[in-house]
Order: structure tokens, then C-alpha cells, then sequence
């Protein structure tokens, strides 16, 4: 087991690494930037090395200057949490050929599912659903319209580069092909330094359903169970709850040994998340996340796996113990994503200073953040200052609960979006769990 690991991250999850490295007596180090000298993530950590200015390109993505401070600490091992350089296969391979061991999946792995044409053919190859389409890069509006022909419209033209629904185009018809192309190549290029496309059916309304996988490095792999991850805003996810109310259990097995096939033709190892859309009882493959992802927590709560601390053992070489009929799935968890936005000023992001910041407790309620009161949030970063996950015996319980917490949830001084989610738990659609990926951004837009 490592004896320093360096948390090449901020906010929460940096924490929340910190938390699973203490729990196995590793020793942690920070990297802050200006703007995050007194943040709670450096007043967590046994030690902490300022990386540069607040701007993320200029600090938490500058390479160097993490690898630098891995140096500077004598760190043996880099977790990159999520977001900044979590998913930067180049990063991940600097990591591997420096004297630090990456604490996530291979670059090779991180680099095969990255480019989703090629996850998509070797998701075929492991007979895993993927959206019918076509597994190679496009470059004519004769083939966007020949995948027409066949499945029908709409149809997606996606971003090879892309994924987290950036460069995702919706065509509607014929003649809207060769300008849709056209925008998503230029798209691509600008964003993703790659031009590539590629073509899907557009599934009108499905579920997003995703997989928490976990693979050694001795060809052990078990899946975790599913999350519910479809209320969402903009491709920017909100609520998100395990298991998901829209699998059977039939479905539920389907899915899970899916996600395992995938991940193992792939030869993918740590942990990773494969994303499905479900719609009328079908699933199809449709991403992996090469990472941590912030709703890891409603998995541990419901399995009572500690997925992070198992990052760092099958980093370390050990053997995952526990076998797949092992993982038992208890009661029902959702978590509430506390971001730091105005909700009635269409999600605008908001600053100011926590005059109170009084998280709820009891039984059931497990509070992941990095922040405390009097803290002053800025908008340097991403908006998310805390998570509220709920956990009950059954989804109906859970929500009962989530009101209790989410009415004891006070924060004073910044907005946040805790009215927002007091309003979802008391909406009879998401109760029924009958909301799909388009709920939220049709209902508001039906409010306002
Ligand atoms: N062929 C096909 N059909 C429907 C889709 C639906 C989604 C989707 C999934 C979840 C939320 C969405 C919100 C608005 C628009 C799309 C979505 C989707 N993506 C891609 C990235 C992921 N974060 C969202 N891909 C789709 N692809
Ligand atoms: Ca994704």
C-alpha cells in the first residue's frame, strides 16, 4: 500500500479520497491555488503545495505543476478525482512513466473508450448493446442519411472527441443533414481537437442508467449496480439514485453482466462507469467514464462498498475479495447535488459567503462536502459545494427522509439550489419515478 498519495484535485472529492487514504493510514498531500489557500481540502490534508492561480489552466490542469509537487512531497501515487485531469490520457500516461503510480485505469484503457467509435465497436465486440448506428467516423451527408434511411429520424451526430452530451447534434430530417454535419465537425475540431463524427439513432426520451464497475489488476471484475442518473439540466445531472426505478430485476442483470463483458474486452482496470440509455425495456451502450464520478456515493451507501478506498488498493496490486454474487444491494439511496446556483434564475451560478452552513444529519443522511461555515464561495470553479445522499429501506422511505433533510439543509448568504430540490421530492413525476433525461429541461421550460 502506498505510504503518501497526492489528491491532484479540489472540493469534495478531494476530500473524499483524502478520507478513504486515512482510512488505510496513507499519508495525503494537497495541491491548492491561489485562490483555495484556505480551502477545506488543504485543511484536511497531512500536507499541501501551492500549484499556481486560481485558473484551473493555470494550476489543477497544469500538469507540471502536479507532477511537480508529487516530487516536491515525495508522494508515491497521483489520484486524480473527477473533472480536471481525471480523464487526460495524457496526464494519466506522464503519471505512469514518472516514479508515481496513477491511481485510476491505464491510459491505454482511458484512451480505448475514449474515443467513442472504438468503444462502441468493442462494446460489440463483447455483445453489449450499443445505439444503433455506425461505429466508424463519417464524413458524407450520404451516410448520416443512409443510418436515416434505416432506423429512422431523429438521429444523433456525436462528437468522436466529445461525450457528457457536448457535441451531441439532433437532426430532425433530411435537410437539416448537411448543416448539422458540418457544425458538429467544425464543433468537434474546436472543442475536442478532433473532427470526427459519428451517427446514432436518437432515442426520443430514454433513462439515463449507468454502471459502477470495479476491476483489478489479476482479471477480477464485479459490477456494483446501476444508477438512475435522468434528471437532468443541460446534460448537467442533479438528482441521481441506485438502484433505478426503471429496471426490473431481469433487466437489472442484463445490464450489470453487459457493463462487466464491456469492461473486461476492453481490458479496463479501477474503477469506471458504463453509461446506458434505456427505453421501452431495451438498453443500449452508450459511454464509459474512465474515473470517480460524484455519484459514486449512492452505490457505497446502497452495496456498503468503499469504492474509493478500493481504487487505491487495486492501484497498490491488491486482488478485489469479495465475488460478484457477493454484492448485495441494500434499500434505496438518492443523491442531491448542492451546487451553488440560483434555480429561479435558470440555474445562473451564485457567490457569496456562508454565513450558515448547517448540514442535516440522522440516520440515513450522509453529508460529502469540503466546505464550512463562513467560507466565502467564489466562482472560480465549478459549482457544486456539496452532496445530500439519502439512504432508506425503499424508495418511498428515501423520499420521506430526503424532505426531513432537505428541510434541515440551511445554508445563509449563497444561493443554492436546496429550494429546487424540496420542490423534485414533491413532484408526483419524479415520486413515480417516471421522469426520463428530457423531464427536467421540458418542465422548467413549461414553468417559466
Ligand atoms: N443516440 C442517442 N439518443 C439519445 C441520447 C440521449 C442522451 C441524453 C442522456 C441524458 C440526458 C440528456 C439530455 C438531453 C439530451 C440528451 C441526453 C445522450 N447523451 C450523450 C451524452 C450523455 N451525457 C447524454 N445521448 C443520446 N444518444
Ligand atoms: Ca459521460
Amino acid at each position: 500500500m502506498f505510504s503518501k498519495v497526492l489528491v491532484a484535485n479540489r472540493g469534495e472529492i478531494a476530500v473524499r479520497v483524502m478520507r478513504a487514504c486515512r482510512d488505510l493510514g496513507v499519508r495525503t498531500v494537497a495541491v491548492y491555488s491561489d485562490a483555495d489557500k484556505h480551502a477545506g481540502h488543504v485543511r484536511y490534508a497531512d500536507e499541501a503545495y501551492n500549484i499556481g492561480p486560481a485558473r484551473a489552466a493555470d494550476s489543477y490542469l497544469d500538469h507540471d505543476a502536479v507532477l511537480e509537487a508529487g516530487r516536491e512531497a515525495g508522494a508515491d501515487a497521483v489520484h486524480p478525482g473527477y473533472g480536471f485531469l481525471a480523464e487526460n490520457a495524457a496526464f494519466a500516461r506522464r503519471v505512469e512513466e514518472s516514479d508515481l503510480t496513477w491511481i485510476g485505469p491505464s491510459a491505454d484503457a482511458m484512451q480505448r473508450l475514449g474515443e467513442k467509435t472504438k468503444a462502441r465497436s468493442l462494446m460489440q465486440e463483447a455483445d453489449v448493446p450499443v445505439v444503433p448506428g455506425t461505429t466508424e467516423p463519417v464524413d458524407s451527408a450520404d451516410e448520416v442519411k443512409a443510418i436515416a434511411e434505416e432506423y429512422g429520424y431523429p438521429v444523433a451526430i456525436k462528437a468522436e472527441g466529445g461525450g457528457g452530451g457536448r457535441g451531441l447534434k439532433v437532426v430532425h430530417s433530411a435537410d437539416e443533414v448537411e448543416s448539422q454535419l458540418e457544425t458538429a465537425q467544425r464543433e468537434g475540431e474546436a472543442y475536442f481537437d478532433n473532427s470526427s463524427v459519428y451517427v446514432e439513432k436518437y432515442l426520443e426520451a430514454p433513462r439515463h442508467v449507468e454502471v459502477q464497475i470495479l476491476a483489478d489488476e489479476h482479471g477480477n471484475v464485479r459490477h456494483l449496480g446501476e444508477r438512475d442518473c435522468s434528471l437532468q439540466r443541460r446534460h448537467q445531472k442533479v438528482i441521481e439514485e441506485a438502484p433505478s426505478p426503471a429496471l426490473d430485476a431481469d433487466l437489472r442483470e442484463q445490464i450489470g453482466d453487459a457493463a462487466r463483458r464491456g469492461v473486461r474486452e476492453a481490458g479496463y482496470t479501477n474503477a469506471g462507469t458504463v453509461e446506458f440509455l434505456v427505453e421501452d425495456g431495451e438498453f443500449y451502450f452508450m459511454e464509459v467514464n474512465t474515473r470517480i464520478q460524484v455519484e459514486h456515493t449512492a452505490t457505497e451507501v446502497i452495496t456498503g462498498i468503499d469504492v474509493v478506498k478500493w481504487q487505491l488498493r487495486v492501484a497498490a496490486g491488491e486482488e478485489l475479495d469479495f465475488d460478484q454474487d457477493d454484492v448485495e444491494f441494500d434499500g434505496h439511496a438518492i443523491e442531491y447535488r448542492i451546487n451553488a446556483e440560483n434555480a429561479a434564475d435558470d440555474f445562473a451560478p451564485a457567490t457569496g459567503t456562508l454565513e450558515t452552513y448547517d448540514p442535516p444529519g440522522g440516520i440515513g443522511v450522509r453529508i460529502d462536502d469540503a466546505v464550512r461555515q463562513a467560507d466565502e464561495i467564489g466562482g472560480d470553479y465549478d459549482s457544486m459545494i456539496a452532496k445530500l445522499i439519502v439512504s432508506a429501506g425503499s424508495r418511498e422511505e428515501c423520499l420521506a427522509r430526503s424532505e426531513r433533510a432537505l428541510s434541515e439543509f440551511e445554508i445563509e448568504g449563497l444561493q443554492t439550489i436546496i429550494p429546487f430540490h424540496r420542490l423534485m421530492v414533491t413532484d408526483e413525476t419524479f415520486r413515480a419515478g417516471e421522469h426520463t433525461t428530457k423531464y427536467l429541461d421540458e418542465e422548467l421550460d413549461r414553468e417559466r
